[in-house]
């Protein structure tokens, strides 16, 4: 299927419309236009310390409410209901149209504008549908049919006996890897291809290779889930976000259950060999589950990578190189970085993937109202993020437990530099060692790891994570230290890693 080009849409681009206004207003959306918003910053986040303070949490900002009165409207994928109130907070989206829209909208935003394109091509939106409609749907039906097919073939003959989903050997669906220059709606588009996906009855495996964002876990992670429900669409990262998971307690949305490993640094070319590893250990999981649920193979891969400027040097094209392998990519989207759309081309041109597929390369039209986050913003998400693990959100409040122990009951592993720790000749490294206690501890988000404190520091650094805690307090003199955590559940054994990054960002004193 391709959108008919709808010709007369006007010239005018993102006009502004008045801003910071309380009142009621509607907002009429032409057919391929959009409706951009920045909503503000969470309140009460800077001046009181949650840690120490968790009723500060409660008091957060109103939003801007958004209601659909008539026509069809979506945000990244994920359609609205008719006349239903979202309430957005501490979110950057839009609200997208193909048949046009009408919204009513309450609540002031920080900036708000409509987008309309010239014409209906001159929306990014219609190449990535088409990437949908046309290439991903088409994989995924030719699957499904071959499953099914085959599931009726043997009936009645054995059941599976290789704990296979039966699909046999065949490829899986489509596995796409999106990648392309920073802010350039990487991101949104994984979660427009997961909504469009699931829209359509699919159970889309997504991925992230992002340290900096999280997919449904904090930052400094990578992870994967199933997406086999419908999207939050009032989550501010639209279902993306940790809210959307079970360890953060019970949840009004449907949860989803991420496969997490922990990076705890920022960039990739902060520790390549880490998350080179980790990335193996996270594709071997994909790879399992697509095994094991024909839905979820039939449904392929999704795949957001972190941000690449320009042309991309040999430690970017290994970056990318891995992905590919380690998740059989068999298409591979750019967004708006010609030379890396041409490297990876050259670099690609003769290869197939384990299945014997071609492995190809797009260039698609980048969503241009990506906006770059200033850092201030990111780092609001972060804290918002993090803050919400424990907290959870104005939604639905958690509570989390404050414990005390004695600091010799855990196993705290503190991740050393690459620098000081990789050795490539060098297999026995230490890559992990013990922490002394210290007061520099207070406020960082340790990962629980499931493994054993008595395993091999190389068994924690790659063994997958089980959830977060926060310390809250040190006593360095009685060796104490004070933590919340989001479950009831004992630590056990269980070791703890102290990450590089996100630095606590409390520095100030409830
Ligand atoms: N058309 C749009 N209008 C308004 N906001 C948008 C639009 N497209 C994307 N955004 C917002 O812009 C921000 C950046 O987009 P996104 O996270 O998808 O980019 P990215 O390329 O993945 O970024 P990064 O390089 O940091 O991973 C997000 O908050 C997203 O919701």
């Amino acid at each position: 299927m391709s959108i008919p080009g709808i010709p007369g849409l006007g010239q005018i681009n993102a006009q502004p419309t008045p801003s910071t206004t309380s009142t009621t207003r509607t907002i009429t959306l032409d057919p391929g236009s959009e409706w951009r918003f920045v909503t503000a910053k969470a309140t009460s986040s800077s001046s009181t310390n949650f840690l120490t303070n968790p009723s500060s949490t409660s008091s957060s900002s109103s939003g801007v409410k958004v209601k659909l009165l008539s026509g069809s409207a979506e945000r990244d994928g994920t359609s609205l209901a008719l006349n239903k109130v979202y309430t957005f907070s501490r979110t950057k989206s839009k609200i997208f149209t193909w048949e046009g829209c009408s919204l009513e909208v309450t609540g002031s935003c920080v900036n708000e504008s409509v987008y309309r394109p010239a014409t209906m091509e001159d929306s990014c939106m219609v190449g990535w549908v088409n990437l949908h409609m046309l290439i991903l749907q088409e994989q995924r039906e030719r699957v499904s049919q071959s499953l099914k097919n085959h599931h009726h073939h043997h009936h009645g003959h054995h059941k599976r006996s290789d704990g296979a989903g039966a699909g046999g050997s065949g490829p899986p669906g489509p596995r796409v890897m999106i990648c392309g220059a920073p802010n350039t709606g990487k991101t949104t588009m994984a979660r427009t291809l997961a909504g469009y996906a699931t829209r359509q009855g699919g159970q889309p495996l997504v991925a992230s290779l992002d340290p900096r964002e999280g997919l449904l876990s904090l930052p400094g992670t990578i992870s994967a889930a199933v997406f086999g429900t419908l999207m939050d669409i009032e989550d501010p990262r639209g279902g993306f976000g940790v809210r959307n998971t079970p360890s953060s307690g019970p949840s009004m949305v449907p949860v989803k259950l991420p496969v997490v490993y922990y990076f705890g640094r920022e960039k990739v070319v902060d520790d390549v060999p880490l998350w080179k590893d980790l990335t193996r250990k996270l594709a071997s999981s994909v790879r399992a589950k697509l095994k094991e649920v024909d839905e979820v193979r039939a449904s392929g891969v999704i795949l957001d990578m972190p941000g690449w400027e320009g042309r991309p040097d040999a430690v970017g094209l290994e970056v990318m190189e891995c992905a590919v392998r380690e998740f059989a990519i068999n298409t591979i989207v750019v967004l708006d970085n010609w030379e890396l759309e041409q490297e990876l081309h050259n670099k690609f041109l003769q290869e197939k993937t384990p299945f014997g597929e071609a492995i190809s390369v797009l260039r698609l039209d980048k969503s241009n109202g990506a906006v770059p986050r200033d850092p201030a913003w990111s780092k609001t998400e972060m804290e918002a993020a993090i803050k919400e693990y424990f907290f959870g959100d104005a939604k639905q409040t958690l509570s989390p437990m404050t414990l005390s122990v004695s600091y010799d009951e855990l196993g705290i592993f503190r991740a050393l530099d690459e620098s000081e720790s990789y050795d490539p000749e060098d297999s026995s490294q230490q890559v992990l060692e013990p922490a002394e206690i210290s007061s520099e501890l207070r406020y960082w988000t340790l990962a629980i790891i499931d493994a054993s404190v008595n395993d091999p520091p190389e068994t924690i650094r790659l063994a997958p994570v089980l959830g977060f805690i926060a310390i809250a307090d040190v006593d360095e003199d009685r060796r104490r230290l004070k933590f919340l955590s989001p479950v009831m559940e004992q630590l056990g054994n269980r070791p703890l890693i102290w990450g590089k990054w996100p630095e606590p960002y409390l520095n100030l004193l409830g």
